[in-house]
């Protein structure tokens, strides 16, 4: 059983408790700019900053950060979109840190977790997330398309994430306007940045798309490396959470982009 099947098995465990108790906040979705039009029309790598306190592939990463001084700080140093990981159990998120962090910052807002069902996308939507992520890897087709539906009926963004060419076809045929490559496998917890190499051959080929690196992207050469890859965006975690100065460490991933053909 490979951390991805128990986590969603983890998920499928707890989702009638879920179900049961309505989301408690109605944080309404309130004019948050769009993560699309943020990596479409700048001319910088633009950095989703993620809350992130801990990981099943790195145990605990920044148990005590406060979440909406962490957010503020990322703001203020100009990251594009807060990712706020809520998955409890593997890595110590909550609706509570969404939902303080919406009530705070102005950008949009990813909400990072598991998601299999309906439900959870109204618990994203009411703690005041913009943007929801669909983990292809943990998803068959048909739930895939119908949460991507769902979610775009509420007027939230989708952040769609694939790791391997498999995958990325399977996305694609759901035209999703932002796609991410996780540069970590969720199977085996290998980090390469090369899987945005690889995969960005046939992204590169859409246009409209707005393109996301995520995971292991640590230091400025990193970020250089996927953004010649083409990607717009990157979806920086661990490295933020463990810096003793999170302004320098955001800002030097805000590197210049070639201007994208419209
Ligand atoms: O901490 P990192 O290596 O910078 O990674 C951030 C983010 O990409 C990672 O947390 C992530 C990407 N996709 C996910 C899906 C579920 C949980 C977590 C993730």
């Amino acid at each position: 059983m490979t951390i991805l099947d128990m986590i969603i098995e983890h998920k499928k465990a707890i989702l009638p408790k879920l179900k049961e108790s309505k989301p408690q906040w109605d944080i309404p979705l309130k004019k948050r700019p769009s993560l699309y039009d943020a990596l479409r029309k700048s001319d910088t790598l633009q950095i989703i900053a993620e809350m992130k306190r801990a990981s099943p592939s790195k145990g605990i990463i920044n148990e005590n950060a406060d979440p909406v001084k962490q957010a503020k700080r990322y703001a203020q140093a100009g990251a594009a979109c807060i990712s706020v990981l809520t998955e409890e159990k593997f890595f110590k998120g909550s609706f509570e840190d969404l939902a303080s962090i919406a009530n705070h910052v102005d950008t949009p807002i990813l909400n990072k977790d598991f998601i299999i069902d309906k439900a959870q996308i109204d618990y994203a939507l009411h703690a005041g997330a913009s943007v929801i992520l669909l983990i292809v890897a943990a998803l068959d087709d048909e739930t895939l398309s119908e949460l991507y539906e769902y979610a775009i009926s509420l007027g939230l963004e989708v952040l769609v994430e694939v790791h391997s060419e498999e995958e990325l076809k399977r996305a694609l045929c759901l035209h999703p306007k932002l796609i991410g490559v996780n540069n970590r496998d969720l199977k085996t917890f290998q980090v390469d940045l090369a899987q945005t190499e690889k995969l960005s051959e046939t992204i590169n080929r859409i246009d409209d798309i707005a393109f996301i690196s995520e995971s292991g992207i640590f230091e400025t050469v990193d970020a250089e490396r996927v953004a010649k890859a083409g990607a717009r965006g990157i979806l920086v975690g661990e490295s933020l959470m463990r810096s003793g100065n999170v302004e320098e460490t955001l800002k030097s991933f805000q590197i210049k982009l070639p201007p994208l053909r419209m």
